[in-house]
């Protein structure tokens, strides 16, 4: 069975993906004839458009492992800032915590904000680079429920009036920017 390691060095990361592509959190998953399995690499990172940052993640996931791999970047933009800051948000979140992100807004009447997944598919090294997007429309509110995973406290879902954070696990990832990119991702392994 043909094997594809999905790299990432966000543990919150995986387990939302091994729970959205199987119906159990164990280390190692099957999608059609695909088995996946995880290694915990942080890989750089470039500036640029959020494809642009996903392909060069994917193509040096595929050098280090030598084989098929996945990658995902998870982006928060906010529709005042024209989608900013986007692929940048981990770097926000960490300089000014979830406090000091709402209070970027406070000036701004629109809350608007998207929660965007780009899946990164690279069979190895010099492959093309497939990608797979998932989006999920909300707003950003003062936080709300447990602060452990990126900005989940602070990120309503239009619909709802919990933030991720506060939503039991199995609403957020059958709702999730994560959950619509891996549905693609999904479908196009299932066509393999
Ligand atoms: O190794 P990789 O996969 O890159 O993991 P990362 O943690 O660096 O992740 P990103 O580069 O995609 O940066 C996304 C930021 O958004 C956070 N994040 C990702 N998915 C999230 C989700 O579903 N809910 C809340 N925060 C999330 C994450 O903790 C980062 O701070
Ligand atoms: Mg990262």
């Amino acid at each position: 069975m043909p094997q594809i390691t999905f790299v990432t060095g966000n543990a919150n990361k995986l387990k939302e993906v091994l729970a959205i592509l199987s119906t159990s959190e164990e280390a190692l998953t099957q999608v059609g004839n695909f088995s996946i399995t995880n290694q915990a690499i942080d890989l750089d990172e470039v500036q640029g458009t959020i494809d642009e940052v996903t392909i060069h993640k994917a193509k040096s996931a595929a050098e280090i492992i030598g084989g098929p791999v996945l990658v995902e970047d998870t982006c928060l933009g906010f529709t005042a800032f024209n989608d900013l800051p986007g692929p940048y948000i981990k770097w926000f979140v960490k300089s000014l915590g979830l406090a000091g992100i709402v209070d970027m807004l406070y000036k701004f009447e629109d809350k608007g904000a998207r929660a965007i997944t780009t899946i990164g598919y690279c069979e190895g090294p010099g492959q093309e680079v497939k990608l797979f997007q998932g989006i999920t429309e909300g707003k950003i509110v003062s936080s709300r429920g447990p602060t452990n995973f990126g900005w989940d406290s602070i990120f309503e879902p239009n619909g709802y009036d919990q933030t991720y954070a506060e939503m039991d696990k199995l609403v957020k990832n059958g709702l999730s920017h994560r959950y619509k990119a891996l549905a693609k991702l999904k479908e196009y392994l299932l066509s393999q």
